[in-house]
C-alpha cells in the first residue's frame, strides 16, 4: 500500500479522470460509500447500526463531499443521521432541516446524544489555519467528549487540522478514534505530532486502478507486503536451507546483546546460529544458548592497542565465515580501540570476497558507533550492507546532527542519506523508516511505547539478520524484521500493557507473528491498528 503527499494524491485523482474516466463525483462516490462499510464494519461490539446516533460535521470541499455520501449510506442501513454544515450553519435532523433559531440549541442536543461525531469538514484541500469558528466546533465536540468518553470521533481522509505533507496539526485539531483514509495513507500521519492524533487507521477504496500508483515509492509496511516476502518453508527442508548467521556481538559488559539477537535470528527462522566469542566470554554463552554454535575468538588484549592482534581476532572470525549467509556486527561489542580495529578488518575481508561468496552484512548499535568516529566510514562497507541506527545513533554517523525520533526531518535525512552512503537504512524510532538507496521507502504505522526498552534493538537487528540468511534480498529482510518485530510486540503489549516489556519477550513471540501474517485473511486496505 502506498503511502502519498497531497501533490501524489492529486495527481493520482487527475490520472484516474484523465485515463479511466473516473470523475470526482464518481470517486466521491466509492469514497462515501468505502467510509461507510467501513464504518459499519468496525462498529464497537455493543454498537448497532440500527438507531446509531451519528453527527456529521460536514465542510465546504469534497471531503465534505464524501460525508455527505457517507452520512445516506449509513442512513439507508438505518443509523439516526444528523449532519451539520460548517459553511452555512444549516443542520438536518434525520433529513428534517432545522429553523436557523433553533439551530445552536439543536446541535448541542445532537452532540449530547451522539454516538459517534464524523468529521468530514476538510481533508487535503486545507490550505490554511483553521478558522476560529472551525476551531470552537472542533472544541464543541473535545468539551462533549471530555464529558463523554464514550463519545467516538471518525475522521474522513484525516482529522481536520492535520498537515499531511508535513505531520504539523493546527492547535483546534480534535484527536480522532479512528481515520478512515482514502485511497492511501498520507505521509504525514507517520509522524509526529500529526500521529497522535489519527486514531486507529483505516484505508478507503476509491477504485482507482493500481496501475496508476507504479511510480509511487513510498509503502506502509503491512501484512500483505509482508506475507509475500516471509521465506517459503519447503517439506524437504534442513538446517542449511534456512541459512547460517554468524553474530560478531556482546562483550564482557554487554553479553545480553548476542543472546538476544541470536536467539532472535534463530526465531525468525535461520537455520543455524553461531555467535563469534571469546574463550572467556564461551561459559556465559554456552549456559544460557543451548542452540548456538560458537566460532572461538582471541581474548582482546588489555593494554595498547595492537593492530596484529586486532587482525588475528578479524581472522579468526573470517575464517569461520564461509558457508554463513549473514553477518550481524555490532550489538554490545562496546567501543574500544581494538575492537573498532578488528571491525575494520573484518569489512576489509568482507569487501575483498566476491559478493556471491560473503555473507550480508547488518551492522547495529555499537558497530555504528565504532564507525561513526572515522572518517567516510562508509566507503568501508561491502555492497547491500543494512544498517540500523536509532536516532542518536543516527546522529553520530551524521557528524553530531540532532536527528528527531519522529517529526518528518527524519524522512528526507533517512533518504538522502541512504543515497549517500549506498546502504540499506533502517532509522528506528516511533514508526521506523526503511529506505533502500534509491530512495525506496517503507514505513512502519505500529508505533508502541513498550518497545522503547534495552535489547529491543538487538532483538531488531538479528530478526534481519536471520532473514537475510533465509536468502532474502537486504531491503526486504529489514523491512520484515521491522515490521514482524512491532507484530511480535503488539502480541506482548496486548497482555502486558505499554510499560514492562522485556526484550525478550519478544522472542517466542516471533514465530507466532509470522504463523499469524502466513494464515490469518487481510484485506489490502484496511490494516487496524489499536492506536
Ligand atoms: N478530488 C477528488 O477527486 C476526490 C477527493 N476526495 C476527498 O476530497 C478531499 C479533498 O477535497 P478538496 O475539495 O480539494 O478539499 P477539502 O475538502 O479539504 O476542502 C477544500 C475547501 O475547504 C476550504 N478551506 C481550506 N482550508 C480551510 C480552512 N483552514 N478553514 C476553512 N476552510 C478551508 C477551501 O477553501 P479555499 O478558500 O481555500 O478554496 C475549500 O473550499 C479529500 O481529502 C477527500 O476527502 C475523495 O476522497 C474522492 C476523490
Ligand atoms: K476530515
Amino acid at each position: 500500500m502506498h503511502i502519498v503527499t497531497v501533490a501524489e494524491m492529486r495527481e493520482l485523482e487527475a490520472q484516474a479522470e484523465h485515463q479511466y474516466g473516473l470523475t470526482s463525483p464518481i470517486l466521491m462516490r466509492h469514497a462515501g460509500q468505502s467510509a461507510a462499510d467501513i464504518f459499519m464494519a468496525q462498529l464497537l461490539p455493543h454498537h448497532s447500526i440500527n438507531d446509531l446516533e451519528v453527527l456529521f460535521l460536514i465542510g465546504p470541499g469534497n471531503n465534505g463531499g464524501d460525508g455527505m455520501i457517507m452520512a445516506d449510506n449509513l442512513a439507508r442501513a438505518g443509523a439516526l443521521v444528523s449532519l451539520y454544515t460548517w459553511k452555512t450553519h444549516e443542520l438536518t435532523i434525520r433529513g428534517q432541516p432545522i429553523a436557523e433559531q433553533q439551530i445552536d440549541k439543536e446541535l448541542t442536543s445532537g452532540l449530547q446524544s451522539a454516538d459517534y461525531v464524523i468529521d468530514a469538514l476538510l481533508g487535503t484541500g486545507t490550505s490554511r489555519p483553521l478558522n476560529e469558528d472551525m476551531r470552537a466546533l472542533l472544541a464543541r465536540v473535545e468539551g462533549e467528549r471530555k464529558q463523554r468518553p464514550d463519545l467516538r470521533v471518525v475522521a474522513i481522509d484525516q482529522p481536520t487540522g492535520v498537515h499531511t505533507d508535513s505531520g504539523e496539526v493546527d492547535p483546534g485539531t480534535l484527536r480522532a478514534d479512528m481515520t478512515i483514509t482514502l485511497a492511501c495513507p498520507k505521509i504525514g500521519f507517520f509522524f509526529f505530532p500529526a500521529r497522535d492524533f489519527i486514531g486507529e487507521l483505516h484505508v478507503g477504496s476509491i477504485a482507482l486502478p493500481p496501475t496508476l500508483e507504479h511510480n509511487l515509492s513510498t509503502e506502509m509496511l503491512n501484512t500483505g507486503l509482508c506475507r509475500a516476502s516471509l521465506p517459503k518453508r519447503p517439506l524437504n527442508s534442513n538446517k542449511g536451507t534456512f541459512g547460517k548467521v554468524m553474530l560478531f556481538c556482546g562483550s564482557q559488559p554487554y553479553p545480553g546483546s548476542a543472546y538476544l539477537a541470536g536467539s532472535s535470528a534463530a526465531r525468525a527462522g535461520a537455520g543455524l546460529i553461531t555467535l563469534a566469542v571469546t574463550e572467556k566470554m564461551l561459559p556465559t554463552y554456552a549456559s544460557s544458548f543451548h542452540e548456538a554454535t560458537f566460532a572461538i575468538l582471541p581474548e582482546e588484549p588489555k593494554s595498547e592497542i595492537s593492530r596484529g592482534q586486532a587482525h588475528d581476532r578479524a581472522q579468526a572470525l573470517t575464517e569461520h565465515l564461509p558457508g554463513y549467509r549473514a553477518l550481524l556486527m555490532g550489538p554490545g561489542l562496546g567501543q574500544s580501540p581494538e575492537t573498532r580495529e578488528t571491525i575494520l578488518q573484518v569489512l576489509e575481508d568482507l569487501r575483498n570476497q566476491p559478493p556471491n561468496k560473503r555473507p550480508r552484512l547488518i551492522i547495529d548499535a555499537d558497530g555504528l558507533n565504532n564507525l561513526s568516529a572515522l572518517e567516510h566510514w562508509w566507503t568501508l562497507l561491502p555492497e547491500g550492507t543494512v544498517i540500523t541506527p536509532h536516532p542518536g545513533e543516527m546522529g553520530r554517523l551524521c557528524d553530531s546532527l540532532k536527528v528527531s525520533g519522529g517529526s518528518i526531518d527524519r524522512l528526507q535525512l533517512a533518504r538522502e542519506k541512504a543515497r549517500e552512503w549506498n546502504v540499506i537504512l533502517v532509522l528506528k524510532g516511533a514508526c521506523t523508516l526503511v529506505v533502500s538507496p534509491l530512495g525506496e521507502t517503507r514505513i512502519n504505522w505500529k508505533a508502541n511505547p513498550a518497545l522503547a526498552t534495552a535489547g529491543t534493538g538487538d532483538v531488531l537487528a538479528g530478526m534481519i539478520a536471520g532473514f537475510l540468511a533465509q536468502g532474502l534480498i537486504p531491503f526486504d529482510a529489514a523491512s520484515l524484521g521491522v515490521y514482524l518485530h512491532s507484530c511480535a510486540a503488539e502480541r506482548v503489549s496486548s497482555e502486558l500493557g505499554d510499560a514492562g516489556l522485556l526484550a525478550s519477550d519478544l522472542l517466542p513471540q516471533i514465530p507466532r507473528v509470522m504463523r499469524d501474517i502466513l494464515h490469518t485473511s487481510f484485506e489490502e486496505g484496511s490494516d487496524i491498528t489499536e492506536r
